[in-house]
């Protein structure tokens, strides 16, 4: 199992240009799937182009199962990385059968090997028998599973997915996210997969990566991501949040939606509480500790987002409601709160 360690890397294009990465450092445990998250811009295909070679680094250093691929005065080529690439459209050779395509990278083995090994990784993405298609002839999902089986065949130490699934429709790519997790957990491979989708990134990847700026602002696992921002930013990137102004007391935070135990005893004295919309629970206007009008309702099927104005508070806030619908804009609500909140300074 093969360690990714990223230290200090920075990168600017040109002398007078700012940093798109700022003293980056990322640490990927071997066998793990770390997904980078971050929004357009922030510098995520910068810095996997660093990792596979494609691009120098100003300062800092990339080292795979303890090899130094980048650092000072280190600059190996791409092709001796050991890197395995998944582009963003599987960029299959199309004039190449799904056979002689994973097979590209297979040097130094002869032809039965060759053939053996092609029909294992065919079989690791769940598409064995399919060696004598053409490219053309695959949906955009099995292209994809390809695209994987052709970057894991060489047993690299390092898979680098650049956007995988975005030229995919909504309906395929929940189906081939998992294909491709699975396939990558059976081989045991090291995995980063860049993204700005945080639900792919949520429910993909065993870590997660938040990279704003140039930096990692937060690398945790997706729960405690999700559950325990680093702040209220990587709150609102990550998921809906709802923010509000807090005091605290006695390991509690006092707001307007009532008093909330904290997660964390200690911290500030004043700040922003963030809770998520699921916490939040519409009850009868008459009992609960706070109360405002429904402003907005949007249906999704599996839940609903209620937005309430309540009573005291500037900024609207938005409830998760399961089940059967019972309220409409313009009509009085309780608000109740479940478990407990994160305070932010
Ligand atoms: N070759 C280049 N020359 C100059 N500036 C560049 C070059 N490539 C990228 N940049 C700039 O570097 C910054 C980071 O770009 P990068 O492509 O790494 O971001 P990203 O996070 O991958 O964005 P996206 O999600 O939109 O693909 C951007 O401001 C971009 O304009």
């Amino acid at each position: 199992m093969t360690e990714l360690r990223i230290e200090g890397l920075s990168k600017a294009y040109g002398p007078d240009a700012p940093n798109v990465l700022d003293g980056l450092d990322l640490t990927v445990p071997g066998g793990a799937l770390a997904a980078v998250l971050g929004p357009s811009g922030c510098g995520k295909t910068t810095l996997l182009r660093i990792i596979a070679g494609f691009l120098r680094a100003d300062a800092g250093s990339v080292t795979v199962g303890g090899r130094v691929l980048t650092g000072p005065g280190v600059h190996l080529p791409p092709e001796r990385r050991r890197i395995g690439i998944v582009p963003q459209e599987g960029a299959l050779f199309p004039h190449l059968s799904v056979e002689r395509n994973v097979a590209f990278g297979l040097t130094g083995l002869d032809r039965t090997a060759r053939r053996r090994r092609t029909e294992t990784m065919l079989d690791l993405v769940g598409l064995a028998g399919y060696g004598e298609r053409m490219p053309h002839e695959l949906s955009g999902g099995q292209q994809q599973r390809i695209s994987l089986a052709r970057a894991l065949a060489p047993q690299p130490a390092l898979v680098l997915l650049d956007e995988p699934f975005n030229a995919l429709d909504s309906a395929l790519r929940a189906g081939v996210r998992a294909d491709v997790r699975s396939a990558l957990r059976l081989s045991g491979a090291t995995a980063v997969l860049v993204t700005h989708d945080q639900q792919e990134a949520l429910s993909t990847a065993d870590l997660v990566a938040v990279v704003r700026d140039g930096c990692v602002v937060q690398c945790d696992t997706p729960q405690q991501v999700y559950q325990r921002p680093a702040d209220p930013w990587v709150a609102g990137f990550v998921g809906d949040a709802v923010l509000l102004p807090a005091t605290a007391d006695n390991g509690k935070a006092v707001t307007a939606l009532g008093t909330i135990p904290l997660m964390r005893g200690e911290g500030p004295a004043t700040g922003t509480v963030l809770l998520r919309p699921e916490q939040l629970q519409l009850t009868d206007a008459v009992s609960a500790a706070a109360g405002g009008t429904v402003t907005d309702v949007r249906y999704f099927g599996h839940d609903a987002m209620v937005t309430v104005a309540v009573d005291g508070l500037d900024e609207p806030v938005d409830v998760r409601a399961v089940g059967p619908l019972a309220v409409q804009p313009g009509q009085r609500t309780g608000i109740r709160v479940r478990g407990e909140a994160l305070l932010h300074a």
